[in-house]
């Protein structure tokens, strides 16, 4: 048998050859970073396949080549991303042609030897901006876009601004609390707070305003994250003119997309009441009912059809969950459905290495902002069977290329 690195090469030679096939025979960019280069390849989900099968081989022929060491100390640090977000730097940059370092930096308020090698580490790890020549600076298709969608701004934003310093903070949480709260962590030291990450954003409802757009963010930019998954990976018809109360749904847009797909459906989002004001102002006529609520009170829409809880478990420890789901209870009705959409718990060398490392992301993000963590199948009918007896079996519809798994559990009470 040749060697892995060879087969490694071999696969992603095949892939990418599948790849240029179809884009040669769509009509469709080739990939680039130049200004005006595709921000995504839009494939079809066989080519698709391609692309995630030939990255998860050039990511493991990477950390081989480069050896165990480098693999132990990469290269990250998210200080340049963070100045970016935090100083709008890609907004100062003129949409066509160049700026200087030295107008960039009275524009930033940076000194002009601390912008200089910001913007260069942005070049080199991130693709942001390019130098076309020494001491000019010019986008990039990455920051192109980052300069013209405030959804990537504040994904961006999010990511760099509100976690960077929490994850430096975690381990020092973990020293001082023994105790697995929501309040308890990175997220908290490193902003000063003794309350959760989402009591916190609700104080300021700019940063509250970010967080729902990044949520669109990482749903519109991450294949395994999009929407479409659960749009078209669970079967919304069998519920016929059903009522699907979206919990923790941010500014309404999952349901926005499932309406689209379902116009039969009558989908009601909640959400903590600034989000759901928000919401309203922004999206007033799109046919999607918005109700604020609490979701540690007790449910408002009696004998829904199903309660939707997409990417919101996973930011509760356990016995918050369990609170969460005995708060639904009293509006159940028999076989109303709870549908949970986000990543499970898997074990190592089970998933493609992408994946993998996406949901070990996400876990540690998750203990980092909020305690919480993914779970397994078997964790998951645990809690279930915690919060009521009357919770039926868990079941899981897996949808080929997600990364968020679409779990169901009909309610076998009265
Ligand atoms: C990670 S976001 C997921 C949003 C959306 N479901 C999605 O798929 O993008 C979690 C959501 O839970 C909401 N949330 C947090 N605490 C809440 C509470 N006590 N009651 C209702 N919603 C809450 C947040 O405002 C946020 O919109």
């Amino acid at each position: 048998m040749a060697p892995r690195i060879d087969q490694l090469a071999a696969t992603i030679s095949a892939n990418t050859s599948s790849i240029t096939n179809y884009l040669h025979q769509n009509g469709l960019p080739f990939p680039s970073f130049d200004v005006d280069g595709p921000i995504t390849l839009n494939l079809s989900p066989q080519a698709e396949h391609a692309r995630s099968t030939a990255i998860d081989a050039l990511q493991e022929l990477l950390d081989l080549l480069q050896g165990p060491i480098t693999c132990m100390i990469p290269k990250y640090n998210g200080t340049s991303l963070q100045i970016i977000s935090r100083h709008d730097i890609a907004r100062k940059v003129p949409k066509e042609g160049t700026i200087s370092f030295t107008e960039l930096a009275k524009a930033t308020d940076l000194h002009v030897n601390d912008l200089k090698r910001i913007m260069r580490y942005a070049m080199s790890f991130h693709r942001l901006f390019v130098e076309p020549q020494e001491g000019f600076v010019a986008h990039s298709a990455g920051s192109k876009k980052l300069a013209t969608d405030e959804i990537v701004r504040a994904g961006l934003g999010q990511s760099f601004n509100e976690f960077y310093g929490s994850f430096a903070r975690t381990a020092d949480a973990l020293d001082s609390f023994k105790d697995g709260e929501p309040t308890h962590t990175g997220f908290a030291l490193a902003h000063g707070t003794d309350k959760t990450m989402f009591d916190f954003l609700r104080m300021q409802p700019t940063k509250a305003d970010q967080f729902s757009k990044a949520m669109r963010f990482y749903s519109a930019g991450v294949p395994g994250y999009s929407v479409s998954n659960l749009v078209e990976g669970y079967d919304w018809d069998s519920l016929g003119a059903g009522i699907v109360v979206d919990v923790g749904g941010a500014d309404g847009y999952v349901s926005r997309a499932l309406s689209k797909a379902n116009p039969q459906l009558n989908m009601v989002v909640e959400d903590l009441p600034d989000i759901v004001v928000a919401a309203e102002q922004s999206w007033p006529t799109t046919g999607v009912r918005y109700q604020a609520y609490d979701f540690f009170s007790t449910q408002p829409v009696v004998a829904a059809d199903a309660y939707l809880f997409r990417w919101v478990f996973h930011d509760w420890p356990d016995h918050y969950v369990v609170r969460i789901l005995q708060a639904q209870v009293p509006a159940l009705r028999k076989g109303a459905r709870i549908v949970v959409n986000e990543s499970l718990s898997a074990p190592p060398g089970s998933l493609p290495l992408t994946l993998e490392r996406d949901t070990c992301f996400i876990d540690l993000l998750m203990l980092t902002t909020n305690n919480s963590r993914l779970r397994t199948m078997a964790e998951w009918q645990d809690i279930f069977s915690a919060a009521d007896s009357r919770f039926g079996t868990v079941r899981c519809v897996s949808v080929e290329g997600a990364a968020l798994a679409i779990l169901e559990v009909v309610w076998e009470g009265e």
